[in-house]
């Protein structure tokens, strides 16, 4: 059975709350580096935030001229850096309960002590959890916007972005364009070959995407067999020809399935946004560019022209 515990009906305990309001004082007041450093720390789980946080109070016990912090987080590389280099260095990878953490470096002109060297080892273990924690949260936000089949930001990602993309091209006046990609007869691919084939061909349409696109692009799996592009900088012309690009692309797709080989094309609608107009209505306006150009036999491009509008 469960362990509940109970709850002490016997009444104010005024010397045990004199006693909780000052060990608060004490615990906010401290100057002790532990205390105050894991206070500091437990205030946030932004990990560049925490690693200021270690930056700044290391260097006021430990003396350095460089720190920097690098890890790789699902596949991304996080790395944190402050001041300019030293020849001594030190370095320390930061595990718990079997996990790493990341590798924090020190460097400086003169030698660490050994005394500074304990320092360090005590400051890093008082921040360790909770850099554990921070290492967790980017992990956790970056699946909650990556799309797990693909690997490609996913609708929730597309959604943040183009509401980005909607307030810069209201204040700046920068031109934006979308293009949604639909392969074409999807149904057919899955009935026929079956939803591990389609699903192999999601991916490696994901891949010639990104491969079709410059970096400053960004492709999101916006639906089950959809894909939307948001280009910076890109009016509707040029979005076309990105649109015609990513079709090449896609149509050199081949998976050999024994005595076939299956093969995709794909059909692409193209927005620019206008001035004023929601994220909602932009997408709305691609969605109809690609109705358009699935009405026209699919395996083309179409654009929702601006002008006229
Ligand atoms: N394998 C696989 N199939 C998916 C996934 N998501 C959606 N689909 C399939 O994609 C197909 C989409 O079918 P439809 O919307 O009829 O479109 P379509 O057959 O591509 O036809 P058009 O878009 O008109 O060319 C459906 O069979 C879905 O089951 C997925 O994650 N994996």
């Amino acid at each position: 059975m469960k362990h509940v515990p109970t709850i002490n009906k016997s009444g104010p305990q005024p010397q045990k709350l004199a006693a909780l309001r000052q060990a608060h004082r004490e615990w906010n007041e401290s100057p002790d580096v532990l205390t105050r450093l894991t206070r500091r720390l437990s205030t946030t789980l932004n990990l560049e935030t925490q690693l200021a946080i270690l930056a700044d109070e290391i260097g006021q016990v430990v003396p350095y001229d460089h720190l920097t912090y690098r890890h790789q987080i699902t596949s991304r590389d996080f790395v944190y850096a402050t001041g300019m280099g030293g020849p001594h260095r030190c370095d320390y990878r930061l595990n718990l309960e079997g996990s790493f953490y990341g590798t924090l470096s020190l460097s400086r002109r003169q030698k660490f002590t050994e005394q500074e060297l304990e320092g360090l080892e005590l400051m890093l273990a008082a921040a360790i959890c909770p850099i554990r924690n921070a290492c967790h949260f980017i992990a956790i936000e970056q699946a909650a916007l990556t799309d797990s089949l693909t690997g490609v930001p996913n609708k929730r990602a597309m959604d943040e972005a183009l509401t980005r993309a909607s307030c810069l091209g209201e204040r700046h006046g920068e031109e934006y364009s979308l293009i949604l990609c639909d392969l074409d007869h999807f149904k057919q691919v899955n009935d026929r070959h079956g939803h591990v084939v389609g699903d192999h061909i999601l991916k490696l349409a994901a891949v010639e995407l990104e491969r079709a696109v410059r970096n400053s692009d960004c492709v999101y799996r916006f639906g089950g067999e959809e894909f939307a592009i948001l280009l910076p900088h890109t009016d509707e012309a040029h979005a076309r020809v990105v649109g015609d690009r990513i079709r090449e692309f896609i149509n050199t797709i081949t998976v050999n399935c024994g005595d076939t080989d299956v093969s995709v094309t794909a059909s692409c609608g193209v927005a620019m946004r206008l001035p004023e107009e929601t994220a909602d209505q932009w997408v709305a306006r691609a969605d109809e560019a690609l109705y358009r150009a699935k009405d026209h036999g699919r395996n083309c491009t179409r654009v929702f022209a601006a002008i006229g509008i």
